[in-house]
């Protein structure tokens, strides 16, 4: 019997190859048989230390440009074997490098994350996996586009900042200077959201106010990227502002998909599709999934489901274990999980339940019993 584990992380208790262990271990204690585990992550927060643990790759620290012009530690994944750089954007520009007092996006900027790119790509780097969202910026990109060697100039063809409050002085770009890397290198993005650039759903007025943008401020930073649009699509004969995913991580996606013909996809598939789950899921019986929480209300989260997919366009049984399981799992059963369980053995407070041994143990000991009438 051969049997494929792909969990996502249990998040404050368990990374998703200690998860997949775990049950792997409670497997095979029930059991001989074959077992696959793989990294599982959504394009979120983990999906760095998804990659990094599944290939034996190495963390990387790097002192960056953080949103607001302070150095800040930003980290990303180095898998120098596959010349590949895993990294998320909230590492150099997140929300959460910022004050609460300085969020201003007029203010703000992407560059740090263009010198993460650069300091990859130095590296060695060729394909690069980015996760985009939770940004403290509005920019448009045009932070990491400068730190790339791209020149945004004014009227008077003198570069402009590379802070939101430019985008609107932008009259021309110059390619000159671009770091002579980055045509080497592949991109490709895993969004949180399918926004569009610019207009009600798009990137200034969904998820500025949550980074400090004013009614005023919109208004500036709305016409500035509508101009920085603009004068891309005459730059670059090509117009992704109404593109799905232009509008994430203040815009950045946009340059993303204009600047770097990257590949923006949703989180999930992107991770399904480099961890090569689809290959392992065809030769198995059976296929162990799940989570810290599995919440039929709210659609399970991501990186499961898209699991559960793979499973049964194969047609193959799989069966998902999360530290809680709300009430109203036949809905998953519908959707086509086979089962669900909860791997928690008696009543404990939540940090009890998320302690690392505590998880660990009960994953094992669910996977057991569940494989003892499977085999
Ligand atoms: O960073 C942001 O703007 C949001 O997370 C949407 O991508």
């Amino acid at each position: 019997m051969r049997v494929v584990v792909a969990m996502d992380s249990f998040k404050g208790s368990l990374t998703s190859l200690e998860a997949g262990n775990a049950v792997k271990k409670g497997i095979l204690q029930a059991a001989s048989c074959e077992v696959v585990v793989k990294a599982l992550a959504d394009g979120g927060e983990g999906t760095t230390e998804a990659f990094v643990e599944g290939y034996g790759g190495e963390i990387i620290t790097v002192t960056v440009e953080g949103p607001y012009g302070r150095a800040v530690e930003a980290t990303y994944g180095w898998l120098k074997d596959k010349q590949m750089a895993i990294m998320e954007m909230a590492s150099s520009s997140g929300i959460m490098l910022a004050k609460k007092s300085e969020m201003n996006p007029l203010k703000a900027s992407t560059f740090g994350f263009g010198e993460m790119i650069l300091d990859a790509a130095g590296r060695g780097a060729r394909t690069f996996l980015l996760g985009i969202g939770g940004s403290a910026t509005n920019d448009g990109g045009l932070g990491m586009l400068t730190a790339l060697g791209y020149e945004f100039l004014d009227e008077k063809g003198v570069p402009v900042d590379k802070t939101g409050e430019s985008l609107g002085k932008i009259r021309s770009v110059s390619f000159e200077k671009v770091h002579p890397l980055i045509s080497q290198c592949t991109f490709q993005v895993a969004c949180d959201v399918n926004n569009p650039l610019l207009g009600e759903r798009g990137a200034t007025a969904v998820y500025g106010p949550q980074k400090g943008v004013t009614a005023e401020t919109g208004k500036v930073l709305e016409e500035g990227l509508l101009n920085f649009s603009k004068v891309t699509r005459d730059a670059l004969h090509r117009d992704h502002s109404a593109s799905s995913g232009a509008g994430a991580a203040g815009g950045l996606g946009f340059a993303l998909l204009s600047y770097l013909n990257a590949e923006l996809k949703e989180g999930v598939k992107l991770v399904l599709e480099a961890v090569k789950l689809e290959e392992d899921v065809k030769h198995a019986d059976i296929i162990f999934t799940g989570e810290g929480r599995i919440d039929a209300q709210s659609s399970m989260g991501k990186a499961p489901m898209g699991v559960m997919e793979l499973a049964k366009r194969h047609n193959k049984r799989v069966i998902a274990l999360g530290g809680s399981v709300t009430k109203d799992i036949a809905k998953l059963n519908e959707l086509g999980m086979d089962a669900c369980f909860s791997i928690l053995s008696e009543v404990v407070t939540l940090e009890e339940a998320m302690n690392r041994e505590t998880a660990e143990r009960n994953l094992q000991q669910t996977a057991s019993q569940i494989m003892r009438l499977l085999v």
